[in-house]
């Protein structure tokens, strides 16, 4: 087993720290590695490195960033079974859903390498005669990266590759379980050419190492994701200063049938939106919308999809469900499961850990779970379980399908699953979130498109990913031209 040090000044430096063990979420004897438990002082280290490293990499041509990006696509293709592994050894996911992961980064390298060689800026035409005004885009400086287990590779490259390919320098800070994975995509740039200093990855507790990063000074920009009360506290230390802040955070999401929809299409939808990750998926869907009268025909047709799902080590062929990533997510979704049954919702299908055999007495493993009549004001119908666990929801029509979609405080995402184009354009225009979805799942994004969620679901001054990301990490500097 390696102890793993962090990655300052793009070295992976063994530290004079405590160090923490990662353990594997399908057997927790397993112990996967162990990282150092940094101080504050570490990360005032890394974003000074940062900020001394932002000058010379701001000068490299957008050519030359291109070229990285592009190698570092190379880099990850070749040894891309291996960060599938190491994804699926300490988060749990089955090793399709890690693939996932990986080969949308390749594509993301690919896409942001192209990007920055097109225009940032603009011309504009001049009031003055012999004039003209430019926009240019320039990189904000050192940037700070804060990202949760979920997607533990997806999520820090998805911010680290436009930061890095605009011209900042980063801290990034994985979340605490899960750094094995953000460390890849730290390894695969440097080993395609990235100077050392350009990428830190710090890794500590959020309340030190996170704090040291949303309050230093020397970062002009903070990007988030994470839970909805974490992204408040982070909004909240940012105090007066003029810094960016992209807050992406959690989701109640629902998906609504009509009867003018696709049965056999809602039962996949929801059932892969509902089980994927083991439902730790901030775009999953937690709430499932049924017409009253189709309510028998289309719970009966969920649950005996729901008995097929195979649930075991992610690591397995044919595991079509991993457990849940730690002790503390298996607690609170377990939980969760009694709050439902005491809020007098009915427990149709699941709702207790997989046990009975080696296989799964080791790990965090629950059964996928259907609760059924479940209203508004219960707290499964509200609040953020991230697990396997689905609220069936009944409505008389659109309108109070649209009001219950709307009813919580996220706004991440909503599917409508419908053939009438009528609905589906009403639905569009009335549901309060970032990303609605017409026939297709609630998981599951084009990362080449803009993203972002409203309401509790993030602040939505920036989007991330596509080309709005460029956005986020520039800014616009005008220069005004005459010539005589
Ligand atoms: N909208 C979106 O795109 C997505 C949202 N999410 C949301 O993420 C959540 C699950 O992830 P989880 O990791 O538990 O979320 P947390 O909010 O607990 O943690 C996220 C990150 O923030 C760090 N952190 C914790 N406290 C602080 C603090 N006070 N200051 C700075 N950083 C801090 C954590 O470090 P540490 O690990 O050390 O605690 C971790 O790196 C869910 O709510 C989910 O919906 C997930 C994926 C996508
Ligand atoms: O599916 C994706 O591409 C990412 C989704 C994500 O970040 C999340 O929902 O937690």
């Amino acid at each position: 087993m390696i102890e793993k040090g962090v990655f300052i000044g793009g070295y992976v430096v063994p530290q004079d720290r405590e160090f923490y063990e990662i353990r594997n979420p399908a057997d927790y004897r397993q112990v996967v590695s162990k990282f150092p438990m940094l101080r504050r002082s570490d990360v005032i280290e890394a974003i000074k490195v940062a900020k001394e490293t932002f000058e010379k990499w701001r000068e490299t041509t957008v050519y030359e960033r291109a070229k990285i990006l592009f190698k570092t696509a190379e880099v990850l293709e070749s040894r891309s079974e291996e960060v599938v592994k190491t994804i699926t050894l300490e988060e749990g996911k089955t090793l399709p859903e890690s693939r996932y992961e990986v080969e949308r980064i390749v594509v993301l390298l690919r896409f942001y390498g192209g990007l920055i060689l097109n225009s940032l800026g603009r011309t504009i035409p001049s009031g003055t005669k012999n004039s003209f005004t430019l926009t240019m885009r320039e990189p904000l400086g050192v940037v700070g990266l804060i990202t949760p287990w979920n997607f533990p590779f997806l999520l820090p490259s998805w911010k680290v590759i436009p930061a890095i390919a605009t011209g900042n320098t980063v801290v990034l800070k994985p979340a605490s379980i899960t750094p094995n994975s953000a460390l890849e995509i730290v390894k695969a740039f440097h080993d395609a050419g990235v100077p050392p200093g350009v990428i830190n990855m710090v890794t500590g507790s959020g309340k030190e190492v996170g704090d040291e990063i949303v309050t230093n000074k020397d970062v002009s920009a903070i990007s988030f994701t994470g839970s909805l009360e974490v992204g408040k506290e982070i909004n909240g230390r940012v105090g007066n200063r003029f810094v960016r802040v992209q807050l992406e955070l959690g989701g109640k999401n629902a998906t609504v049938l009509t009867d003018k929809g696709d049965i056999d299409m809602a039962i996949k939808h929801v059932t892969a939106s509902t089980v994927r990750n083991a439902g730790q998926i901030c775009l999953a869907t937690s709430r499932f919308l049924v017409p009253k009268k189709l309510h028998d025909k289309v719970l009966d047709a969920l649950t005996e999809r729901f008995k097929k799902v195979v649930v075991g080590n992610g690591m397995k062929q044919g595991v079509e469900m991993g457990p849940v990533s730690s002790r503390e997510q298996y607690e609170k979704v377990l939980n969760y499961i009694e709050i439902g049954k005491s809020e007098g919702a009915r427990l149709v299908y699941g709702g207790e850990p997989v046990k009975g055999s080696d296989e799964y007495d080791y790990g965090y493993f629950i059964r996928p779970t259907i609760f059924d009549k479940v209203t508004e004001d219960m707290r499964i119908a509200k609040e953020e379980i991230f697990g396997p666990v689905l609220s069936v929801m009944e409505y008389e029509d659109l309108d109070e399908a649209i009001e219950i979609v709307n009813s919580t405080e996220y706004g991440l995402t909503a599917e409508i699953i419908s053939n009438d184009i009528s609905e589906v354009m009403e639905f569009s225009q009335k549901v309060e979130v970032g990303n609605v979805k017409v026939n297709r799942p609630t998981i599951e994004l084009d990362q080449w498109v803009p993203y972002g969620g409203f309401k509790g679901s993030g602040n939505d001054i920036y989007k991330e990913l596509g080309e709005e990301a460029i956005q986020f990490y520039t800014r616009t500097k005008v220069v005004y031209f005459h010539y005589p």
